[in-house]
C-alpha cells in the first residue's frame, strides 16, 4: 500500500510513500527519457547498479554517477565532475537525473539537473529518513562553499519523489534518529500531533519499520508539501521551515561537517527556542517541551560553550539576514512560527550560553 502526496500548482509533482514503490522509478522518468544519471553515494554502490540494470532491462540508457558519502557530495569539485561525465556521454535536455541517496546526494543531483543545459529533469529516490520528509521534496538544490552551507544553488522541483520505505532498512540508526529532528520541527512549526506520537511511543519513532514511523514520515511531508506549494521560492512562509536551521548551519560549518545535519538541527531549535524565550516570544513551557522531545529521542540539545566567534560568523551568512539585519524563526506559541527581526547581539550570546556545555 502506498500514500501520495502531490505537490506544487502549475507544474505539480507526487511524493510516493511506501514499501517497494522504488519499481514505480521508470514512470517516473517519464516517457521521452533516453539516458538517465543515476547520481548515488559510494555506499549505495550495490544499489545503484541494481537500479540502472532495471533501467537498461527496460531499454533505458543508464550513467551511474558516484559520489563521496555525506557533505562531500555537496562540493564544486564533485558538481565538475558530474557536469563532466553528463558532457562526456551527451547528455541532452531530453534526458534526466536520478538522485538516489540521502538529503546531501538529492541537494547535489537536483543542482546538476537544475544547472545542466539550464534545467533537465529530476527524479528524487531518497534512501535516508531525512532525505524522505525534507531534503527531496521541494526543490531547493545545492551545494556548500568554504564560507558556509548550502550557499550556492537553485529552486528546481523534481518531477517525481519516490519513498520507498525499504531503504530504511540498512541505514545506521544514528541517520534515522537525526531524520527525526527535522519531523519534530514540523511537529514543532505546523503539526503537533507529531509532537504527541513522538512522546507516546519514542520506541516506535525511531524504528525504521514502524506504523508509527511511517505516520510520522506521512504527516512531515505533508507539512513540506503545503508550505512549499504555497511558497516555492521562499518569499514567505517557507523560512518557517528553516526553524532552527540559522544556528544549525553554523554548527555544521564549525565542526566541519563531522556533524549530521538532523542533529545540528536539534540544538539549532534549543537555541532559537532559548533566543525566542529571552524575546519574550517563546513561552517557557514550550522550550521545556523541545528539550523532552529531543531527549526522547536521544538528539542533542547542547553545545560546546567556546565556539561563539566563529558561530556568530557563520549565522551573519544565512539567507534570511538581509543586509545587516539578522532574521530568525522563532515559535509565539506551539505551530505559530513567526519572525525575529535584528535581536541584540547580547541576547544572541545569550542564548548561546543558555545551551552551551
Ligand atoms: N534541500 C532541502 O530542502 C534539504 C532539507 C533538509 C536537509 N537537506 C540537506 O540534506 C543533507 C543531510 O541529508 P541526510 O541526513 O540524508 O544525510 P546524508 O545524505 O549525508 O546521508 C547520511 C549517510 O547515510 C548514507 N546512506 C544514505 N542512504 C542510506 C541507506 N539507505 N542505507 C545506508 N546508508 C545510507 C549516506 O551515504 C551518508 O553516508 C544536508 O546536506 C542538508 O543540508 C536539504
Ligand atoms: O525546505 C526548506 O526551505 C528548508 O529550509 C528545509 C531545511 O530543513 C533544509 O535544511 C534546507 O536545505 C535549508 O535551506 P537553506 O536555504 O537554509 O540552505
Ligand atoms: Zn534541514
Amino acid at each position: 500500500m502506498s500514500t501520495t502526496i502531490t505537490v506544487g500548482t502549475d507544474e505539480q509533482y507526487d511524493v510516493t510513500i511506501g514499501s517497494g514503490v522504488l519499481a514505480q522509478l521508470p514512470a517516473a522518468l517519464g516517457e521521452k527519457v533516453s539516458r538517465v544519471a543515476v547520481v548515488h553515494p559510494r555506499t549505495l554502490r550495490a544499489l545503484g547498479r541494481t537500479v540502472s540494470q532495471q533501467l537498461a532491462d527496460l531499454g533505458l540508457r543508464p550513467l551511474l554517477i558516484e559520489v563521496p558519502d555525506g557533505e562531500g557530495a555537496k562540493t564544486a569539485e564533485t558538481l565538475t565532475m558530474c557536469w563532466a561525465l553528463l558532457g562526456q556521454a551527451g547528455f541532452t535536455r531530453s534526458d534526466a537525473v536520478v538522485g538516489l541517496g540521502g538529503g546531501a546526494v538529492t541537494d547535489l543531483a537536483g543542482f546538476v539537473a537544475a544547472s545542466w543545459l539550464r534545467g533537465v529533469g529530476v527524479v528524487q529516490v531518497p534512501t535516508t529518513l531525512l532525505g524522505m520528509v525534507d531534503a527531496a521534496v521541494g526543490g531547493k538544490t545545492g551545494i556548500n562553499t568554504a564560507e558556509g552551507k548550502n550557499l550556492v544553488g537553485a529552486f528546481h522541483p523534481p518531477r517525481a519523489v519516490i519513498c520507498d520505505l525499504d531503504a530504511l532498512r540498512t541505514l545506521p540508526h544514528a541517520d534515522l534518529v537525526a531524520g527525526l529532528a527535522e519531523v519534530v520541527k514540523c511537529g514543532f512549526i505546523a503539526d503537533p500531533v507529531i509532537l504527541d506520537l513522538v512522546a507516546a511511543d519514542p520506541a516506535a519513532a525511531t524504528s525504521w519499520d514502524s506504523a508509527t514511523l511511517r505516520e510520522l514520515v506521512e504527516r512531515a511531508i505533508a507539512v513540506k508539501a503545503k508550505v512549499v506549494t504555497n511558497d516555492l521560492k521562499e518569499s514567505g512562509e517557507r523560512e518557517f521551515l528553516n526553524y532552527g536551521h540559522t544556528f544549525a548551519h553554523g554548527v555544521e560549518q564549525v565542526e566541519q561537517y563531522t556533524w549530521r545535519h538532523g542533529e545540528a538541527v536539534a540544538v539549532g531549535m534549543m537555541y532559537v527556542a532559548r533566543l525566542g524565550e529571552l524575546a519574550g516570544r517563546t513561552p517557557p513551557e514550550l522550550v521545556a517541551r523541545h528539550s523532552e522531545a529531543l531527549a526522547s529521542l536521544g538528539l542533542p540539545r547542547t553545545y560546546r560553550g567556546d565556539r561563539w566567534p566563529a558561530l556568530i560568523a557563520a549565522m551573519g551568512r544565512d539567507k534570511k539576514n538581509r543586509g545587516d539585519l539578522m532574521r530568525f524563526v522563532v515559535l509565539d506559541g506551539l505551530a505559530k512560527p513567526g519572525r525575529l527581526e535584528g535581536p541584540e547581539p547580547a541576547l544572541l550570546e545569550e542564548a548561546y550560553r543558555l545551551i552551551s556545555e
